[in-house]
């Protein structure tokens, strides 16, 4: 491919990520997948360039584009390279007329006063930067010193005593030590919501909203000897769980529940858990660092609707922890009324629950909780509260 196909490629995948984006549709990097899987005769270098343009795209700018051309007329206002393939040539985008490019931002606009009042404008631009590459050594099967002499360049993460971070182009997915169930490729953040919830051998533990189980397979490894649920309202993401479990040695059972019926089908639950952890839907606003596009999805409608959302599953949550047990609410935003204001009304509505530190160095208080940002931490962005029950 040319320079100037390279781009106009570029502009036709950033059409079909607005377009996804405003429809709720499937995320980027399912899109640059398809893209080329239907056009073989792009190589391999191909589709880096093309990747790395359209991801420069989305991460410039907060505000979804009109169009792609706009997007990367964008990029091109920064790269001299970028702006000399708009030429006209054949499989090239058109000659730039006297046309608009998308502005530099952020943070969409209406976002800014949603934002965790420590989250200032000048932790921005690293809620853009590339992320790192953070490893979750698997404690039950082998110790950190062990795994970070495996991977070339491991160093040990600052904050959490399982993390490994490498050098962001090391393939883990084919190493060895991946498919031996020694690691799982877990950010350092979250890693920390897992060991906020100090999972001991013995501990009853429900993970209401496990997904693929990433944080589930954390507490686990951390307490072998815990009996640990997992639960989700989304069969496919659940489904992922019982593979990387067996993979790690982890027994962890599964619980799929029907929206609606959540709480009769967990009534066998009631105050029998040591520890329920909330992992709830988010903005995801603190990973936009890998989801730049999740700038593009969310509008206050639908942050209406999460935060409608996460309150329903703490109260549904609420009941099911024992006397003097604890309810983890954790969420992947900087947004306050997800972390700091959500934690603050659950316990306007608990009078009697008090708010307890979370276990770990790093982040800062927000309320009655913590939040872990890019800038402050060199981790995602969470925001992370832990409730005990009154006995
Ligand atoms: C932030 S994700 C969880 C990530 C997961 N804990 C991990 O560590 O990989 C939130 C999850 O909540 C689930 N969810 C949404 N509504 C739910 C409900 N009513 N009951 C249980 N889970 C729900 C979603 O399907 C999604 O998997």
């Amino acid at each position: 491919m040319t320079p100037s196909a390279r781009v106009q490629a570029a502009i036709d995948i950033v059409d079909e990520v607005i377009a996804s984006a405003r429809d709720d549709g499937p995320p980027a990097d399912t899109i640059v997948q398809r893209y080329f899987k239907i056009r073989r005769y792009a190589g391999s270098k191909d589709r880096r360039a093309v990747r790395e343009l359209v991801y420069r795209a989305i991460r410039r700018t907060a505000e979804r584009p009109g169009s792609g051309r706009m997007a990367m007329l964008g990029v091109a206002d920064d790269d001299p390279d970028i702006a000399a393939a708009f030429d006209g040539s054949a499989h090239g985008p058109a000659a730039r007329g006297d046309e608009a490019s998308s502005t530099v931002s952020y943070v969409p606009e209406w976002v800014n006063s949603e934002l965790s009042p420590l989250v200032g404008p000048e932790e921005w631009p690293a809620l853009l930067e590339r992320a790192p590459l953070d490893l979750r050594v698997n404690v039950a099967r082998a110790s950190r010193d062990d795994v970070e002499a495996i991977f070339d360049g491991a160093v040990a993460t600052r904050l959490s005593p399982w993390g490994l971070r490498l050098p962001a182009d090391t393939k883990v997915d084919d190493h060895p030590a991946f498919a031996d169930g020694l690691v799982e490729v877990q950010d350092e953040g979250s890693q920390l919501i897992a060991l906020a919830c100090k999972s001991s051998d013995g501990h009853d533990i429900l993970d209401l909203c496990a997904g693929a189980g990433g944080k589930a397979l954390a507490l686990a490894a951390a307490a072998p000897g815990a009996r640990i649920i997992a639960s989700d309202n989304n069969r496919a993401r659940l489904a992922q769980l019982g593979p990387r479990a067996e993979r790690a040695g982890a027994s962890i059972a599964t619980r799929l529940l029907d929206g609606g019926r959540e709480e009769q089908q967990l009534a066998d639950l009631a105050g029998q858990a040591d520890v329920v952890l909330v992992d709830a839907p988010c903005s995801g606003s603190g990973t936009w660092r890998r989801n730049p596009e999740g700038r593009w999805r969310l509008t206050p409608d639908r942050l209406d609707r999460l935060v409608a959302l996460q309150k329903h599953l703490l109260d549904m949550a609420a009941p099911l922890v024992k006397p003097g047990g604890a309810l983890v609410y954790a969420t992947c935003s900087i947004l306050h009324r997800e972390g700091a204001g959500q934690a603050a009304s659950f316990l306007g509505r608990h009078s009697s629950w008090m708010a307890q530190d979370v276990p770990f160095d790093g982040g800062r208080t927000d309320g009655p909780g913590k939040l872990l940002t890019p800038a402050h931490d060199a981790t995602d962005g969470f925001f992370v509260a832990r409730f005990v029950r009154p006995c």
